[in-house]
């Protein structure tokens, strides 16, 4: 993490608005770790990583913060407005970040589901600076190459959604390399959703577990994630047993 522990972070809490109008029982209010949000409001550090099954809220919270952060909910940054299809929950306009006093208002969503539509975007909408021609690398490459961009490397706050979609596992290990590169630098914060145990054991990082009791912050070694990938590698019949038919 970076050493200067005074920078200000892009966004320190997250909580209700004051003019929120999601009821209760509105989804996503509907849905436990969404609702502890809406009650309790949540710290964020400057690595967060989100956990959890299928299911429990890690997109829809993750997309919510960067969209009222600013940043389009198909990916990009401050200043992408693509959009091919409004698929976002009304979880943004219920919420209001915290943001530190003299934070860089700088950002960036990556999210594997929506890279496609965001190369598209970028190749139409080149940097002024040149753009690397995305749709001509691989997935793992070109979200490699994403990271390695002028667009990581200053102050700002970073959502990604499911990173490791399409990495093989020595490219997870590199995007972890690059997320310890990038929060060693103070006033960058990020912000994982992951099903992966390489990504999420991005050291320093706080772990936040979603699932239908709401939100637990869990060592990377007590994970349920963590435990079942150790516990199948060790003998995969024991969890492939329970898939056969007799
Ligand atoms: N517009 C919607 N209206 C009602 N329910 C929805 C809507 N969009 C998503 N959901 C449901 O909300 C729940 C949370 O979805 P979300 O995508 O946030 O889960 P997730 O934890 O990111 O899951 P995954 O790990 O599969 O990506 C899911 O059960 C999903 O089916």
């Amino acid at each position: 993490m970076g050493d200067d522990w005074m920078a200000p972070l892009p966004v320190r809490r997250v909580r209700r608005s004051d003019d929120a109008t999601l009821a209760p029982g509105q989804w996503p209010a509907t849905l436990a770790p969404v609702a502890h949000v809406l009650e309790h409001g949540l710290e964020l550090s400057q690595a967060t990583v989100v956990v959890g099954e299928n299911g429990t809220g890690k997109s829809t919270f993750v997309e919510a913060v960067a969209t009222a952060y600013g940043l389009s909910p198909e990916g990009g940054s401050t200043g992408a407005r693509h959009s091919t299809r409004v698929s976002e929950s009304p979880l943004a306009e219920s919420i209001s970040l915290v943001r530190g006093a003299g934070a860089a208002r700088w950002g960036y969503f990556l999210r594997a589901e929506t890279m496609h539509g965001l190369f598209t975007y970028l190749e139409d909408n080149p940097s002024p600076r040149g753009e690397t021609r995305f749709h001509e690398l691989s997935h793992g490459e070109s979200f490699l190459a994403m990271l390695g961009s002028k667009r990581f490397d200053s102050e700002g706050f970073f959502v990604m959604d499911e990173p490791e979609a399409g990495l093989s596992f020595n490219a997870q290990l590199a995007l972890v390399g690059a997320m310890i590169q990038l929060v060693s630098q103070p006033g960058v914060q990020v912000l994982i959703a992951t099903h992966s145990p390489v990504v999420a054991s991005l050291p320093g990082a706080t772990i936040l577990e979603f699932d239908e009791d709401g939100i637990h912050e869990r060592a990377w070694d007590d994970l349920d994630l963590v435990e079942h990938h150790r516990r199948f590698l060790e003998a995969p019949e024991r969890y492939l047993r329970h898939l056969r038919y007799e």
